[in-house]
């Protein structure tokens, strides 16, 4: 609704009369719960199930860089998770498995309902490095429990979704429930490493077997925040139904060796230095208000005081002071632009040698708002060296936006499941700020979501990739409690805000 309201400058001249919108938003109701959980639709994360997760950390299956992983570890996890869930590996008819690439798992579980489009769920079982083991509270592949919270590798990244899926699927088979709504399960093996013999195998043996379309994907990504976001108090469910570009440039700068004792005005390092600087110094500019961040934003109204919703509601009003707050934070600035990270630099032969060639590598990760021809272009305007040789290495697009309204299925079968486990949780549209093993299904569908039932508060964030990765006891009960949700929840025809949870929950 739109609404005029007149400014007072001084008391008795009345002079700026703007249009600004904003009631519609902060008299939308705040999201109200429909949970309803009985001791039928709760999976208790007893000792086997927890024994289980924890030796799931245990293994090392690490993979470090394209060709070069853990693969007997690998492989080793793999039969683990064959042997420990028995109703899905042998017990149940619904259920076909196979390797895929010998490291790969693909599931198929059979609906009895064939109208229904299938979906899929997809997880990794790869994890990256460790670093910094000296300042881990517990060991990284020890799966500990120290003070309510289990540590590990893979513990948000991601092997409490595999598992979590996992133990949803073998609760589900082992209490002889049959789902009406067919399912995929694909756990790639080369996420960390942007492979493509993992999840990009997985997709084209699907293709191989006939599949060509699935109601929706659901695989990891953005989690429940709670303290993040400034100014926002309570749980935010942030769901990627979107996934930022990458751009990954190679700079370079090229001059004649010789003697240090007669160097030239400049050398290589410090002209890339000073390219490397100018990109650090200029970042690339707020798109605030040009896409689905918007979107996220009014979705977080309920949660906001009434100063909040007005310039939420008017973004275009206030797009620069709430851009620069938000680009005060490393996780909200990703939300608001591309980013620029610059993750190598070499140069430099000898003590003694001008050196020859300076590299440096820079990795963006593209606002769905821009296209990597701008980002490129963009950069060469700001490093404005000819000397600099700029060279794309690899490239992805910002992915398509997936439905995320009232009507999209997918989109309220995730939205219905969160409420369940988080019920004073606001559900919102967001931007995956990394990237997942979604660019390899793209084809199968327009309704992907990125969301990891992580929930997060201040600190961790920097966990991802970081020092003392960890989820709590609590929150790994209802990681397998949401997937268990949504599996459920996904037999729902016209699944709607209204009449939204499986009438057996
Ligand atoms: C409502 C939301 C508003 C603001 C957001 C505020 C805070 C966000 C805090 C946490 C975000 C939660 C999750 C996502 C963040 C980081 C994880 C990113 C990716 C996980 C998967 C991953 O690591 N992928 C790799 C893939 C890759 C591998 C090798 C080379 C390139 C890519 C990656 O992205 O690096
Ligand atoms: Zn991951
Ligand atoms: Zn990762």
């Amino acid at each position: 609704m739109l609404r005029m309201v007149r400014l007072t400058l001084t008391e008795d001249v009345e002079a700026v009369v703007l249009i600004v919108r904003t009631v519609h938003l902060s008299q939308r109701p705040a999201q109200t719960s429909q949970c309803r959980q009985t001791d039928s639709d709760f999976i208790p994360l007893n000792e086997e199930r927890l024994q289980r997760f924890q030796k799931a950390l245990g293994f090392e299956s690490v993979s470090r860089d394209s060709g070069d992983s853990n693969t007997d570890e690998i492989f080793k996890f793999g039969e683990f998770i064959i042997a420990s869930f028995p109703h899905i590996h042998r017990h149940s008819p619904l259920v076909t498995w196979e390797r895929v690439n010998n490291l790969s798992l693909l599931y198929h579980i059979q609906g009895n309902d064939p109208s229904l489009k299938p979906y899929l769920l997809m997880a990794h079982i790869d994890v990256v490095p460790v670093t910094n083991l000296d300042q881990w509270d517990a060991p990284p592949f020890s799966g500990e429990v120290k003070d309510g919270f289990i540590y590990g590798r893979g513990t948000i990244d991601d092997k409490n979704n595999v598992m979590g899926i996992l133990e949803a699927t073998e609760f589900m088979l082992s209490s002889n429930i049959k789902p009406k709504r067919s399912f995929y399960i694909s756990f790639g093996h080369d996420e960390e490493t942007r492979g493509n013999a993992g999840a990009s195998q997985v997709a084209n043996l699907l293709r191989q077997k006939g599949v060509k379309e699935v109601e929706f994907i659901v695989d990891e990504g953005m989690t429940v925040l709670e303290g993040i976001i400034d100014g926002v108090a309570g749980p935010v469910a942030s769901v990627g139904v979107t996934e930022k570009g990458i751009v990954l440039l190679n700079l370079s700068v090229e001059l004649p060796p010789g003697h240090s004792s007669m160097p030239p005005r400049e050398t290589a390092i410090g002209i890339l230095a000073r390219a490397v600087l100018r990109l650090e110094e200029n970042p690339h500019p707020s798109m605030l208000g040009a896409g689905v961040e918007t979107d996220m934003f009014e979705s977080l109204v309920p949660k906001m005081s009434y100063l909040q919703r007005v310039v939420i509601s008017n973004i275009w009003l206030f797009r620069y002071p709430l851009s620069w707050l938000l680009s005060r934070k490393p996780s909200t600035n990703a939300v608001i632009r591309t980013v620029t990270a610059v993750t190598i630099f070499n140069s430099g032969v000898k003590f003694n040698m001008i050196p020859p060639l300076a590299e440096a590598k820079v990795n963006h990760r593209v606002h769905p708002s821009q296209t990597i021809q701008e980002v490129v272009d963009y950069d060469r305007a700001v490093i404005n060296d000819p000397r600099v040789k700029i060279e794309v290495v690899y490239s992805m697009e910002p992915h398509p936006v997936a439905g995320h309204g009232e009507s999209d299925f997918g989109y309220q079968v995730l939205r219905t499941s969160v409420r369940q486990i988080w019920p004073e949780a606001v559900v919102v549209p967001a931007i995956m700020v990394g990237n997942t093993d979604t660019f390899n299904f793209l084809n199968f569908s327009t309704n992907v979501y990125r969301f990891s039932p992580t929930h997060m508060f201040p600190g961790d964030p920097e966990r991802f990739h970081g020092i003392n990765e960890r989820m709590s006891v609590k929150n790994y009960e209802q990681v397998i409690n949401f997937f268990y949700h949504l599996i459920r929840n996904a037999d729902q025809a016209g699944l709607s805000p209204v009449h939204s949870a499986h009438p057996d929950l």
